[in-house]
């Protein structure tokens, strides 16, 4: 134990451990810049010389881990949210260049300090709301240097942030203009060059693909999931977002972390899923900005013990939220997620998607990323949106 220990008393404690909240009345929290030495009742606690932090009866959670984003982007689609609206179908708005293509031109455009400069207030409002973990995809450059850039800036935010940033190749996620009709080459360049440098740079925890009839098939996922495998790093996939094109079996081969969307997800997907491991995650602002009506399959995933994680999926075209907490809300009005499962899908299932395990609960040994709620009941934070009860939070023991 160290100089700089801390004692966080008279609050209750959502361990995350166990089936639900694994909750603690009466509880106290001993930690420092390492750690978490002690999480658990008072009469318990160890008998330490620390500062002691009235919780004022609060709960206590696991900082917010905020599994899936594509929060490093150039530029605005608003101008097409708004065409939409007006009635100009997706096919035109694509056909006058729009969709993805258009922040990959704004992101190819912009240097690696203005990406940071302008995803740094988006990162500010994920961590006022708690988030002290992140993961940011690339995958709107789609070239060795743009995706470079895209992951170097996610890094530098980690440097200049107290927030924990996962990064993930996603260059799988379009044709670039210059490979237009040519998506066989482009998959080329992405498992020759863009892989394997850029992991032999360390800047990739995470390899992912849009395997979509309206992104790559399963064969180009594949070819992208084995250069992953060569160069060390696990894989993840958008999966079953729009279709089933059985990505998440595939992914299941390759004992990927997780799959994500699974609107379309099969019996059979669900079943390859748990017995590989793989975290199922929801990402309810995509569904509900797509106004799509196809429900992941909640009940196939509880009844095969398939881990549940939530996230934004925060992005310009499909989901332009940066707001995890109103994510827990989606999950459980539009998913039917119980507010159990809604909290364990941005903390203990969320790290697991991420493949971390010193994250996600209140257990002794873990990492000292916590937040302390203005609520008595754990269901209040999944119940309410649009007012932020955090009182406080810890990042690696530091008060943010
Ligand atoms: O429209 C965008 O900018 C990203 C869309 C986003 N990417 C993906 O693979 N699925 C999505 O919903
Ligand atoms: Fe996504």
């Amino acid at each position: 134990m160290t100089a700089t220990m801390q004692r966080l008393e008279n609050v209750r404690l959502a361990t995350m451990t166990g089936e639900g909240y694994g909750l603690i009345d009466d509880g106290v929290i001993v930690f420092d810049h390492e750690q978490i030495h002690f999480a658990g009742k008072r009469n318990e606690a160890p008998d330490v010389t620390a500062e002691i932090i009235d919780g004022q009866g609060g709960l206590v959670t696991p900082g917010l881990i905020d599994c899936h984003t594509h929060l490093v982007w150039a530029g605005s689609r608003a101008d097409e949210f708004a065409k939409r609206l007006h009635g100009v179908s997706y096919a035109e708005i694509a056909g006058q260049g729009g969709g993805i293509a258009a922040t990959v031109r704004a992101t190819r455009a912009a240097s690696e300090h203005d990406l940071v400069k302008v995803t740094t207030p988006r990162l500010q409002a994920l961590l006022r709301e708690g988030v002290t973990t992140i993961e940011i995809k690339s995958g709107y450059g789609l070239s060795l240097e743009d995706e470079r850039k895209q992951l170097r800036a996610a890094r530098q935010l980690a440097e200049l942030m107290p927030v924990s940033v996962q990064t993930t190749l996603l260059a799988a996620h379009a044709v670039p203009p210059e490979y237009k009709d040519q998506a066989d080459a482009y998959i080329d360049t992405v498992v020759e060059s863009i892989i394997p440098t850029l992991a032999a740079e360390g800047l990739a925890d995470a390899v992912d693909a849009f395997c979509e009839s309206v992104g790559f098939t399963p064969a180009q996922t594949e070819r992208v999931f084995q250069a992953a495998q060569a160069a060390g790093i696990p894989v993840k996939l958008h999966a079953e977002q729009l279709s089933n094109q059985h990505g998440s079996a595939l992914a299941a081969r390759y004992q990927a972390l997780s799959c994500d969307h699974l609107e379309y997800l099969d019996e059979a997907g669900v079943q390859a899923m748990a017995q590989a491991g793989t975290v199922a995650v929801l990402l309810p602002g995509a569904f509900y900005f797509l106004r799509e009506t196809k429900q992941p399959p909640l009940q196939l995933l509880r009844d095969y013990n398939v881990p549940i994680a939530v996230s934004t999926d925060a992005n310009p075209g499909t989901s332009p939220i940066l707001s995890l907490q109103l994510m827990l809300q989606m999950a459980a009005t539009l998913f039917r997620m119980t507010p159990e499962e809604c909290l364990r899908g941005v903390t203990v299932n969320a790290a697991q998607a991420l493949g971390l395990r010193d994250r996600g609960q209140l257990v002794a040994g873990m990492r000292a990323d916590l937040c302390l709620w203005n609520v008595e009941d754990p269901a209040a934070l999944t119940y309410q949106f649009g007012t932020n009860p955090l009182s406080a939070c810890w990042y690696q023991g530091s008060r943010r």
